[in-house]
């Protein structure tokens, strides 16, 4: 692996008829890293979110995750490939229990198939007993080990959210790309996400974060890239974004409306 990246993306460019959603944007993230991803309202951070996670097909970009190039095509081949990600608005199996949630995410890990799963063979239920085991270490990890047996429709919001995380974390990703986590959290919820977020980072992992909420963004990242319009603007330290002036000018500038 060069210098330790975990995702290498570069000259990504999306079309959508007659708007340029992306134009040649690219980014490389260390391992290790929480890489955020800014802008304002419609800058392209959500096509890009989905370009890199197979959701859209690009019309051009290369795309490498831990030195393996990787095409994105389709959303189960790139979690095989070691990207796990959270949605803006929130994606669980609301009937499900929150154990369950996170027993599916750490399926596409899991070697007995759909066989196994039909005829209940020993390793299944092995393997079965082994995945409940580890969904309720992740669901503790994200501090709602207690709601284990709810369902998730039933969890506050902020709580859903870490179930989405926890669920991510169970396909042990190379990389983790949370969209918003904050969105529509209170202030004591999003501390207690920061320091989780924070947690997973130090526990070795790389984290890719689209967030609205500066603070949390500027407190959190190791680096970021601006987007407006498409256009990557500015790319570097939360020190240096914030001081450059087409950052400020986006921000600030006509034609967005404040978030
Ligand atoms: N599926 C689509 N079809 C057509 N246009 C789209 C589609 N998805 C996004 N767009 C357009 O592409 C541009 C970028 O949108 P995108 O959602 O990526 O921005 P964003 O930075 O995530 O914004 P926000 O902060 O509001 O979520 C917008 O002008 C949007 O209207």
């Amino acid at each position: 692996m060069t210098d330790n990246i975990v995702l290498n993306v570069a000259g990504v460019s999306k079309r959508f008829g007659g708007l340029q959603a992306l134009s040649e944007v690219g980014i490389q993230i260390k391992a290790g890293q929480v890489y955020g991803l800014i802008g304002p309202n419609g800058a392209g951070k959500t096509t890009f979110f989905n370009v890199i996670t197979g959701l859209y097909t690009p019309d051009a970009g290369s795309f490498s995750l831990g030195g393996t190039p990787y095409t994105p095509q389709a959303v189960h081949q790139v979690a095989k490939a070691g990207i796990a990600r959270t949605f803006q608005n929130i994606r669980l199996f609301a009937d499900m229990t929150a154990i369950e949630n996170v027993m599916v995410g750490r399926h596409i890990r899991t070697k007995s198939g759909l066989f196994g799963a039909v005829f209940r063979s020993p390793s299944f239920k092995q393997e079965e007993a082994a995945i409940r085991q580890r969904s309720q270490e992740l669901l503790d990890y994200v501090g709602i080990g207690k709601f284990a047996e709810y369902k998730a429709r039933t969890l506050s919001y902020g709580d859903q959210r870490r179930l989405e995380i926890a669920r991510a974390l169970a396909t042990d990703p190379k990389l983790i790309a949370l969209d918003e986590p904050a969105a529509g959290m209170n202030a004591t919820e999003k501390v207690v996400l920061r320091e989780l977020i924070d947690r997973i980072r130090n526990d070795g992992r790389t984290i890719l974060l689209i967030e609205h909420d500066v603070k949390l963004v500027m407190g959190l990242c190791d680096r970021l890239t601006v987007l407006d319009y498409g256009k990557q603007i500015a790319e570097g330290s939360p020190a240096e974004v914030q001081g450059n002036e087409k950052v400020i000018e986006a921000y600030l500038g006509a034609g967005h409306k404040a978030h």
